[in-house]
C-alpha cells in the first residue's frame, strides 16, 4: 500500500519536475488568485455538455466552484423566532468583531435599513422561519510581498477548503502542508490541494501530511494550486504544533475570497444552518401535526428536524439511516433542538417494507407496534456505550468481546476508537444506543420523504468533480429506483411521497420521475426542478405536458432559482418531486 503511494507521489513529481516553469515569471498578484477549474471525468463532461450545451455547462461548472452569496439558516420555531434570532446575530457579530463579514459593514452603519438588508427573513409566505445572511465575494486578496521573500503558506485539504469558502475556520485536521518556520501570529496564504490524476487513472492527493513548503516551484502542488488560493490567515499555532496536536483552529482566516459568517457554536439548538432547497423539501412534504412521517435516508437529520418543527413536535417522525453513527447524529441533533417526536432506527432503506407473515416471524422486529424506540431526547443522558478506555490498549481486535456482551467487527471497533480519539465534536457523537428496525408495514405512513443518496453534483462550493463516472451516475439512478419502490409501498392511500435529490444530473432526477410515472399511478405530481431537456442516462425524460404542476403560483419561476441571487443559473442543482399516492392495487 505504502509502496503504491510512494510510486504515485514520485510519478506525479516526475511529471512536473520536467515541466518548464511558466509561473516563474508570473506576477505575484496573478499567482495568488482564486479561479479554480473543476476537473471532470471526460465521459461525464461529455455527457453534461450534450445535456446542457457547452456554454451552459461551462457556466454551471464555474458556478459550482463558488459558494452561494448568502448563508441560510432555519430558525427552530419551538425555541425562538426569526426576529429574536436576527437581533441576537447582529449582537453576536458586533461583539465578536466579525469585521470580515458583509454584515459587519452594515452594523456600523447608521441606517438600520441597511442592516435589515444584510440579515433578512425569507419573504415567501409560510417561510418566515428562514433567515438569510448576506455574504460577498469573490474578493481580490492582497497577500503582501513579504519583502521580496516567498510568502509563508499553508495548504489545506479540499473538504476543509470547501467549508472555509462557506465561512468555517481552518482546523488542525484540515492542514496538509505548511511553510518552514511558521510561528504563531505569522501571516500565511492559504491554498487548496485538490485531487490529481494518478498514473493508474485514479485520483489522489500525492502529498504527505506535514510536508514543508519552501515557497519554490519544487513545493508539492505548486503548479496545481494556481487559482486555488482561498484567503489570508494568521497562524494560531506554530508549524510544529499544527502537526502535533489533533484539534483546534490552526490558522484564523482574516481575509477571505468569499465572506460568509461562521455559525460554529452559534445559538446552538435555536438555529440550524441548512441549504434553502433542503428547507423547501420539508416544506413541500407539508407534514401536519399528529401525522406519522417516515424520513428514509435521514442523516444528518436536517430535514427530519425541519419536518418535526413543522409538525410542532406533535405526531411521529420516524428517521432511518443505514449508518449507526449517523443515526446517533440524528438523535443528538434532535435532542439539541428539543424535538421529542422523532424516533430513530438503523435500517437499510432498501429493506424498508416488512410484510405480514415475514413481519410476525421476526423475533426482534422493530415496527411501530413493537419497537423499543430510542427517543431523541434520551440520548443526551446516554454515555459511551459498549466501549471503554481499555479497548484503546487492545492490539488484538479479533472477536473482541465488548462490555455489553456483543461481538464487534474490526472495522466497527476501529470506528469506535476513532470516535473516542476525535472526541464528541459537533459532528461526532459520544456513542449511544441505536435500535435496528426490520422494516415497516405497508401503507403505514401518512407521508414519506425519500431524500435519496445521490451524486450531490448540485452542491456547492465544489472544488473537484472527477470522482463521478458514468457508471457511478448510473448506479445512483438504479439505487434510487429501488428505494422509490420501497417508499411508495409505505405511504397510505391518499398520502404523500416526496422525492428529493441534489444533482445536476437529469439521469438521476428526471429519469426517476419518468420511472415512477411509468410504474405507478399517482393522483398528482408536483415538481420543482431544473428542466434541462437533455438526454438522461436512460434517454430523454421530458415529463408529459400538463402533468407537471408547480405547487407555487402557476408560471412562477423555479423557487430555488429565485432564491439564489448569486447565480443566473437555474440548475445548481436540487430537484424535488411530490407525488400524491392514490388507491393501490
Ligand atoms: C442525501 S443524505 C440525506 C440527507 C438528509 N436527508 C438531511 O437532509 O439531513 C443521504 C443519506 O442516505 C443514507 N443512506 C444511503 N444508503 C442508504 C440505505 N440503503 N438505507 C438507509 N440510508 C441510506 C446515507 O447514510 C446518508 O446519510
Amino acid at each position: 500500500m505504502q509502496k503504491g503511494r510512494d510510486y504515485f507521489i514520485k510519478a506525479i513529481r516526475r511529471s512536473f519536475s520536467s515541466t518548464p516553469s511558466p509561473i516563474s515569471q508570473m506576477d505575484q498578484s496573478t499567482r495568488y488568485r482564486y479561479g479554480p477549474a473543476l476537473k471532470w471525468n471526460p465521459m461525464v463532461e461529455e455527457y453534461f455538455v450534450k445535456a446542457y450545451g457547452a456554454d451552459r455547462f461551462a457556466r454551471i461548472s464555474t458556478a459550482l466552484t463558488c459558494p452561494s452569496c448568502y448563508s441560510c439558516i432555519r430558525v427552530n420555531t419551538l425555541k425562538s423566532t426569526s426576529d429574536t434570532v436576527i437581533e441576537k446575530l447582529l449582537e453576536i457579530f458586533k461583539e465578536r468583531g466579525m469585521c470580515n463579514v458583509a454584515v459587519q459593514e452594515c452594523i456600523g452603519s447608521a441606517e438600520s435599513l441597511k442592516a435589515i438588508k444584510c440579515i433578512s427573513k425569507c419573504q415567501y409566505p409560510g417561510l418566515d422561519y428562514v433567515v438569510f445572511i448576506k455574504g460577498s465575494g469573490p474578493h481580490a486578496i492582497h497577500y503582501g510581498d513579504n519583502e521580496g521573500k516567498p510568502l509563508k503558506e499553508v495548504i489545506v485539504s479540499r473538504k476543509c477548503a470547501e467549508a472555509v469558502l462557506r465561512g468555517a475556520q481552518v482546523y488542525v485536521p484540515g492542514v496538509l502542508a505548511c511553510s518552514a518556520h511558521v510561528e504563531r501570529g505569522d501571516e500565511v496564504a492559504v491554498s487548496v490541494a485538490v485531487e490529481q490524476a494518478g498514473p493508474d487513472g485514479g485520483w489522489g492527493i500525492a502529498m504527505t501530511r506535514g510536508s514543508v513548503l519552501q515557497g519554490s516551484q519544487a513545493d508539492p502542488y505548486y503548479f496545481e494550486r494556481d487559482g486555488f488560493y482561498i484567503g489570508q490567515a494568521t497562524a494560531m499555532m506554530s508549524r510544529a504544533e499544527m502537526f502535533r496536536v489533533s484539534e483546534g483552529v490552526a490558522v484564523d482566516m482574516k481575509e477571505r475570497v468569499f465572506r460568509l459568517p461562521s455559525f460554529y457554536d452559534l445559538l446552538e439548538g435555536e438555529i440550524f444552518l441548512q441549504n434553502l432547497p433542503s428547507i423547501i423539501t420539508a416544506h413541500a412534504l407539508d407534514p401536519q401535526p399528529g401525522e406519522r412521517i417516515l424520513d428514509m435516508c435521514a442523516a444528518p437529520g436536517g430535514k427530519t428536524t425541519a419536518i418535526a418543527s413543522l409538525m410542532k413536535d406533535k405526531g411521529e417522525v420516524v428517521a432511518v439511516d443505514r449508518s449507526h453513527n449517523k443515526v446517533l447524529g440524528i438523535q443528538k441533533l434532535a435532542a439539541e433542538m428539543g424535538l421529542s417526536c422523532i424516533s430513530t432506527y438503523k435500517l437499510d432503506a432498501l429493506k424498508s417494507v416488512c410484510r405480514g407473515a415475514e413481519f410476525d416471524s421476526l423475533p426482534n422486529t422493530c415496527s411501530v407496534e413493537n419497537v423499543q424506540t430510542t427517543r431523541a431526547t434520551d440520548v443526551l443522558s446516554t454515555g459511551i456505550d459498549g466501549c471503554d478506555a481499555q479497548l484503546l490498549s487492545q492490539t488484538n481486535f479479533i472477536d473482541l468481546q465488548l462490555k455489553d456482551g456483543q461481538y464487534t467487527s474490526k472495522a466497527e471497533l476501529r470506528k469506535r476508537i476513532r470516535q473516542l480519539k476525535n472526541g464528541p465534536g459537533r459532528n461526532h457523537t459520544a456513542g449511544g444506543r441505536v435500535e435496528k428496525s426490520k422494516g415497516f408495514s405497508p401503507n403505514s405512513f401518512d407521508r414519506v420523504l425519500l431524500d435519496a443518496p445521490c451524486s450531490a453534483l448540485g452542491l456547492r462550493p465544489r472544488l473537484f468533480a472527477g470522482e463521478e463516472t458514468i457508471d457511478s451516475l448510473r448506479r445512483h439512478a438504479k439505487y434510487q429506483r429501488r428505494m422509490f419502490d420501497q417508499a411508495v409501498q409505505l405511504v397510505r392511500p391518499g398520502g404523500v411521497l416526496v422525492y428529493s435529490t441534489c444533482t445536476i444530473n437529469p439521469g438521476e432526477n428526471e429519469s426517476l420521475v419518468r420511472y415512477a410515472l411509468d410504474t405507478y399511478e399517482f393522483l398528482s405530481l408536483a415538481s420543482q426542478y431544473p428542466k434541462v431537456g437533455g438526454p438522461g442516462l436512460t434517454g430523454s425524460c421530458q415529463l408529459p405536458d400538463g402533468f407537471v404542476e408547480e405547487w407555487l403560483k402557476p408560471g412562477e419561476e423555479n423557487f430555488v432559482q429565485r432564491f439564489d441571487p448569486s447565480s443566473d443559473l437555474d440548475t445548481i442543482g436540487f430537484f424535488i418531486a411530490k407525488f400524491s399516492v392514490g388507491l393501490k392495487n
